[in-house]
């Protein structure tokens, strides 16, 4: 069994602690070394009765150097049952003592089914410190002090894997009405709600849904440089029984860094211990005050949703446009009736306003004034959103829970889901727009491993049914050769553009039967798709188009191939009749990449100005068709639509929709608060879940490339996952094009410096990384970048020489892999930083972005079930913010994506990429073999890209 010191350097020496940096690391630890005297106090019965406290302390056990410990799922646990403190300084040497019991089992914490009857929670508990700012019972005696030290020694000396954080939980173990009184106290002076429940059957599912933090310093132990400290406890704490599923967080920290954190200083002496250094060590933070200081009555009566059906049938042969007129009607007045009866039921309990019915009915008002208007649709679509916006201010107005709030939204959730189960009931698959196409195909999600092709949306048109953004752009005619057959035709007042109605009826007749019209099939060599169609007409369905390419080649029968047909039908059609001054005018550059300029620009039609973006692609050479063909074929509301691209003789333009300022400059003038940051995770886990489930990895994630706007009415954040131009299909084998260092993961960077020793072939390396942990780990450091403001190793890359800043981080990380989970900010806290770890730990027990949806963290806005993941449309944020405006007209040209040889000129916050294809080849040269370091005199690469930038300048110019 190893010292202590010896363990917690064996904590980082399974893939070796990073030395110690500015602000934040833990310096190196003596192997072997005494400890110094542990005089932390940390958790103790104050009532003297030890029979009512026992301390569990369970350290996760991740993957480890041993094989006892490569199962995630196992934990050590130590308990201390029967109060049986010891009292002897000799039992602290590391052996456990006879009343102390070390066992392995799993960390699942089940909820023990049957829950004591518990005294009803008083509103006035506390979160954090006692109301009268001293507190209550601090009086840890001498036995207790040690104790702790005791129980912290039985962990350290345990093998505890490689993982810096530690899960503990506590639990108050008693069934006298004495012990709960007692049970209270302590949950009260530890700063623990502690749940009740007068209901005992009730118990599990509260326990279940309820999530109780508390942040503060619980107990610190000292030893020598190195402290452990429990900072953040988070669980259901309740008498008698174990209920707790919420983790206490143990972290190991400097002492240096908990004074800075101004977490409690436990002396040598108790006595010398002031009341307020106490009283810090509990104070709960003010962001999770705001979410878990709300008194909570526990029950569940009012989530009993009755299962009655919410929508009205559909009858045969009704028009599209009648059905969602009868749906939309029949939904709301549902939604309403529903709304009334919980909100009668909450007044009952609470006596809360009826100003949410309210809202509801003006909203239904609203519905019914458009009912026979053509903009139904669109009215449709904005109301579900605000009905989510109501519910999100019902929970704030009315404070509710963060448990009220999600089965509110799960509330509204069903009813959504309904709406589209009962659009597809027996085949009467009805999809009115091209807008609802885009928006259900959420609910498509990311189910199972898709190992083809996405699915393309059924859509059963009707003669007569219009498509369009609400306003209609076109109508469902038959076909003057084929009668029987169906087309789009546009109606002439339609005030969009060509190339966005065709986008739109090529979208909306997706799904309908195959039907082919007039095309021909051409080569070019000249095409990034090898493969296009020059002919007049290929308004199709996908089917439709897969078995034509197919009988003409059937080896090239791919989705990428669709998309490239649909884009140069799209293309010509533009090329012919969309000039810059005639039909749209140049607003603003939005900012540059690797290929060109990126511009937002406007139509110039009379009725209604649409802005979209073009990208320029100046080196065609170097174009990927995945930046076009990706978002054509995944439709997901986070994705931005592509509307067009064209084929000049020089260039290529991608027209596609505007999504907002990119994150970095969102992040530059606007505070997140830590509700926001889930929100944006959990869309962008989701649009990357979705895009896994095709087996298509993003591979340069980062907040660069992520989009933010405002949700609908301003409320929210909506973003959209930018430039699929580093992207790989099943169909491309990987390479180095567009990578982000800062976001590479540890085994890519490993991979990364193997390849620039030159010791391995580029190809063979690159196929075995799994790109999907490689977008998971980026998924966490765009977390971590909005928490921190910059992005992960912004300081880390400063301390390095500019000229090879890049390739020493990658050498960093690869030796390095758990320095990412060290940037974690303190401010990132319970379920946040346990998410961001599970994101950011080794490849080996790193979580898919589907099942990090899944995470607590994220209940809020995801809702799971049946493997789909569903983001919801409205945030519970409270921030409404109109981000892009200001952002973008102040900062005109904003800083873009520094390429890893420029990084002098990285930006505040911003991220140094590979920006085009690295030549690793010549790194061999650069980097020492056996030490790894960078000759610091060649900068070639830094000099070749440099001026193939200005190249790229002057010829925009
Ligand atoms: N659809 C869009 N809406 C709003 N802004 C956009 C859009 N597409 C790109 N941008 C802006 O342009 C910037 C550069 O775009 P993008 O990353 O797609 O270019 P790129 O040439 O692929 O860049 P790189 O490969 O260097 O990352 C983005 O950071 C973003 O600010």
């Amino acid at each position: 069994m190893p010292t202590p010191y010896e363990l917690e350097c064996d904590v980082g020496s399974h893939t070796q602690d990073p030395p110690q940096i500015e602000g934040g690391m833990p310096p190196k630890l003596i192997p072997g070394a005494e400890p110094a005297p542990l005089p932390g106090g940390l958790i103790s019965d104050p009532t003297g009765d030890q029979n009512l406290l026992a301390v569990k302390v369970a350290v996760k056990g991740l993957v480890g150097g041993d094989s006892q410990n490569e199962n995630p799922s196992e934990a050590m646990e130590v308990e201390i049952q029967d109060g049986g403190l010891g009292t002897q300084a000799d039992q602290c040497e590391g052996l456990a003592p006879n009343n102390v019991q070390s066992r392995t089992r799993p960390c699942g914490f089940p909820v023990t089914p049957q829950a004591p009857d518990l005294t009803a929670f008083s509103e006035d508990t506390p979160v954090g410190a006692p109301a009268d700012g001293k507190p209550t019972k601090a009086q840890f005696t001498e036995d207790e002090e040690l104790e702790a030290k005791k129980m912290l020694m039985m962990v350290e000396n345990e093998p505890v894997g490689q993982d810096l954080s530690a899960v503990a939980k506590i639990v108050m173990q008693g069934d006298s009405e004495a012990a709960m009184e007692d049970g209270s106290q302590i949950a009260e002076e530890l700063g623990i709600n502690l749940v009740t429940n007068e209901n005992q059957e009730d118990m599990a599912s509260v326990a279940d849904t309820l999530s109780v933090r508390v942040v503060g310093c619980l107990g610190q132990l000292e030893g020598g440089v190195e402290s452990m400290s429990i900072q953040e406890a988070s669980g259901v704490v309740s008498h008698g029984q174990e209920l707790a599923q919420e983790p206490v967080t143990v972290s190991l920290q400097t002492t240096e860094d908990a004074v800075q954190d101004n977490q409690h200083q436990v002396s040598a002496d108790e006595s010398q211990v002031e009341p307020e250094a106490r009283q810090a060590s509990i104070a709960v933070r003010p962001q999770f005050r705001k979410m878990h200081s709300i008194p909570y009555t526990a029950t569940t009566e009012s989530a009993q949703i009755p299962e009655t059906p919410i929508r009205p049938s559909i009858q045969e042969g009704t028009g599209a446009q009648e059905c969602v007129e009868q749906m939309g009607q029949g939904y709301y007045e549902s939604i309403i009736k529903k709304m009334e009866e919980l909100v009668n039921d909450a007044e009952k309990r609470r006596g809360l306003s009826r100003e949410v019915l309210q809202q509801l009915k003006r909203r239904a008002d609203n519905i019914s004034k458009h009912l026979s208007g053509p903009y139904l649709d669109e009215v449709l679509l904005k109301e579900s959103h605000k009905l989510d916006l109501i519910l999100k201010k019902l929970s704030q107005s009315l404070e509710l829970t963060e448990s009220d709030s999600k089965w509110l939204f799960d509330i509204a959730e069903d009813l959504m889901e309904e709406d589209v189960a009962s659009r597809e009931e027996d085949g009467d698959k009805l999809e009115p727009t091209g807008t609802k196409h885009s928006v259900n195909s959420l609910y498509s999600g990311c189910e199972g491993p898709a190992q083809s092709l996405p699915p393309v949306k059924q859509a059963k048109l009707h003669r007569g049914d219009s498509v369009g953004f609400g306003t209609p752009l076109g109508y469902i005619a038959p076909t003057v050769d084929r009668p029987k057959q169906q087309c789009v035709q546009a109606t002439d007042d339609s005030p969009y553009p060509k190339f966005i109605k065709e986008e739109v009826y090529s979208r909306a007749l997706r799904g309908t039967q195959p039907w082919v019209y007039e095309s021909e099939v051409s080569n070019n060599p000249q095409s990034p798709f090898n493969k296009l169609v020059s002919g007049k007409v290929v308004y199709s369905t996908a089917e439709g188009l897969c078995q034509y390419m197919h009988d003409l080649d059937p080896c090239r029968v791919t989705l990428g191939i669709i998309g490239a047909i649909v884009c140069e039908k799209i293309a010509q059609e533009v090329e012919d009749s969309f000039d810059e001054g005639v039909h749209y005018e140049h607003v603003k550059v939005l900012g540059k990449g690797s290929y060109g300029r990126v511009s937002l620009c406007c139509t110039l039609s009379d009725k209604k100005r649409t802005e979209f973006v073009k990208k320029e692609v100046l080196n065609k050479a170097k174009f990927r068709g995945s930046e076009v063909v990706v978002p054509l074929q995944i439709l997901h509301r986070n994705i931005p639509q592509v509307y067009g691209f064209i084929n000049t003789p020089e260039n290529y333009y991608i027209l596609q929709e505007y999504s907002g300022c990119n994150l970095t400059q969102f992040l530059l003038s606007n505070e997140m608060d830590e509700i926001e940051i889930k929100e944006v995770t959990a869309q962008l886990l989701d649009v990357v879940a979705y895009l896994h489930s095709f087996n298509i990895y993003h591979r340069d994630i980062k907040a660069d490339n992520i989009g933010v706007r405002p949700g609908l009415d301003g409320y929210g954040l909506r973003i959209k996952l930018l430039d699929f131009g580093a992207c790989i299909t099943p169909q491309d084998s990987p390479d180095l094009l567009g990578l982000t260092a800062a976001h590479c993961s540890p085994e890519l960077c490993t991979v990364l410096v193997k390849v620039f020793l030159g010791k391995q072939a580029c190809e063979d390396l690159l196929c075995r990384v799994d790109w999907g942990k490689v977008d998971t780990y980026a998924v966490g450091c765009t977390v971590l970048h909005m928490y921190k403001k910059k992005h992960i190793f912004y300081e880390k890359m400063k301390s390095f020489p500019e000229e090879k800043n890049t390739k020493e981080l990658l050498k960093y990380v690869s030796e390095y892999p758990r320095a990412c989970l060290q940037e974690i900010p303190d401010v990132c806290v319970g379920e946040m930083r346990g998410l961001l770890e599970d994101l950011m730990s080794v490849v080996t027990s790193r979580v898919t972005p589907k099942d990090a949806l899944r995470h607590r963290a994220l209940a809020m806005f995801v809702k799971s079930g049946n493997g789909n993941s569903q983001v919801r449309p409205a945030s519970s944020s409270s921030f409404t913010r109109a981000p892009s405006t200001n952002v973008l007209l102040h900062n005109g040209a904003q800083p873009q994506a520094t390429r890893i040889e420029s990084c002098t000129k990285m930006e505040e916050g911003g991220i140094p990429d590979f920006g085009a294809l690295l030549n690793f080849d010549s790194c061999e040269d650069q980097m020492d073999e056996d030490t790894g370091q960078c000759d610091s005199s060649s900068s070639n690469d830094s000099r070749d890209m440099d001026e193939e930038d200005m190249e790229s300048d002057s010829d925009h110019e």
